[in-house]
């Protein structure tokens, strides 16, 4: 009898640079990429359409790279990402910095000579946000470092119109204000429940800094605005009734799930179940608005 073949795992190295890419995050910031190319008006080759995702997902997990290269003593001191190649000790910095830079660089120079010299240049500007920015500058210094960092992983759907259309309209622009208000609640619903390892890391979250309370209202606070953002490309009509009754449903969800969060008072004994709810939630709403987006614009053309 002949043996099956199973499928070979990647070997250890190859898996540790994947896992410098961040993919798990990354899928998302990809997709919502792709769905800015597809809800643009008028139409770009498949071959070129793919060309310019593949940019947007070598330009982020190189940005993703680079912020580990840079954090690999801070990841080490907390139980979410220590075991990360860097901080277990599995790869050397200067490979992961080498690598970081030549994704990064291969991705805005791919992006510049087949697609478009704006996209690249917004390519290269969110690769610089997130990998200095966001890293160096704000996170280790002040608990709004997530508000103004949140922007560069708004910028994929911007860059996705901009490969197609070629410049920047207000619909894109409305595309980077959802994410850019949505990422606030998505991740301090996730800091408030690991906020130990933040404490322990000495980087100034929301919750460290202001406490729990503050974060708690904040989270509540940045829902209603998304609420109403989310609604705003239906209302200039660039998307029409799918995306607007999508949007009305999830961001009403969003709300209803945040209200637990917001008027939580803190009680030791409490378990963290709201948190912990918003932030899936959080993923499955970004993931189903840009769907709906989508949708609409095929059923519109
Ligand atoms: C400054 C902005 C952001 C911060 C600080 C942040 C932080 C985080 C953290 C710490 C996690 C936990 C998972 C992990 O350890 O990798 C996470 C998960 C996730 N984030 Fe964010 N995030 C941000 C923005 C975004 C953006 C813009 C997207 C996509 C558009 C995104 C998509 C995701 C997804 C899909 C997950 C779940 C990954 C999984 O299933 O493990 N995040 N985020
Ligand atoms: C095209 C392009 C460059 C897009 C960038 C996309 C981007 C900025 C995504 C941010 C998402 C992210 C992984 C945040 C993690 O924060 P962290 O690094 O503080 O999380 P950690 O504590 O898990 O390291």
């Amino acid at each position: 009898m002949t043996a099956v073949p199973t499928a070979t795992p990647l070997p250890t190295e190859w898996r540790d640079f994947f896992a410098l890419t961040k993919p798990r995050v990354m899928s998302l910031v990809v997709f919502t990429g792709l769905a800015g190319l597809l809800a643009a008006p008028g139409s770009i080759h498949p071959v070129l359409g793919f060309t310019a995702i593949l940019c947007i997902a070598m330009g982020a997990g190189g940005a993703a790279a680079l912020n580990q290269w840079w954090e690999s003593e801070i990841d080490g001191k907390m139980k979410r990402t220590a075991k990360r190649p860097l901080p277990a000790g599995r790869m050397r910095r200067d490979d992961a910095r080498d690598f970081g830079v030549l994704l990064s660089a291969t991705s805005v120079f791919v992006m510049l000579v087949a697609i478009h010299w704006l996209a690249a240049v917004v390519l290269a500007l969110s690769i610089f946000y997130y990998a200095v920015i966001y890293t160096i500058w704000l996170k280790p210094r002040t608990p709004q470092n997530i508000v103004i960092g949140g922007g560069a992983g708004a910028f994929p759907p911007l860059i996705g119109w901009i490969a197609v259309t070629g410049d920047i309209t207000l619909m894109p622009v409305l595309l980077f204000a959802i994410i850019f208000i949505w990422t606030p609640p998505h991740f301090w619903a996730l800091a408030l429940f690991v906020k130990t390892d933040y404490a322990d890391a000495g980087i100034p979250m929301m919750p460290v800094v202001r406490g729990e309370k503050s974060t708690r209202r904040q989270v509540l606070a940045y829902s209603v605005v998304l609420f109403g953002v989310s609604l705003l490309p239906w209302l200039i009509e660039g998307a029409g009734l799918i995306y607007g009754i999508s949007a009305l449903v999830l961001s009403g969800l969003f709300v209803a799930l945040s209200v637990p969060v917001g008027l939580r008072t803190t009680r030791p004994e409490d378990s963290m179940k709201p948190e912990k709810r918003l932030f899936a939630w959080s993923v499955i709403y970004l993931f189903a608005l840009f769907t709906a987006l989508v949708a609409d614009r095929m059923v519109l053309s």
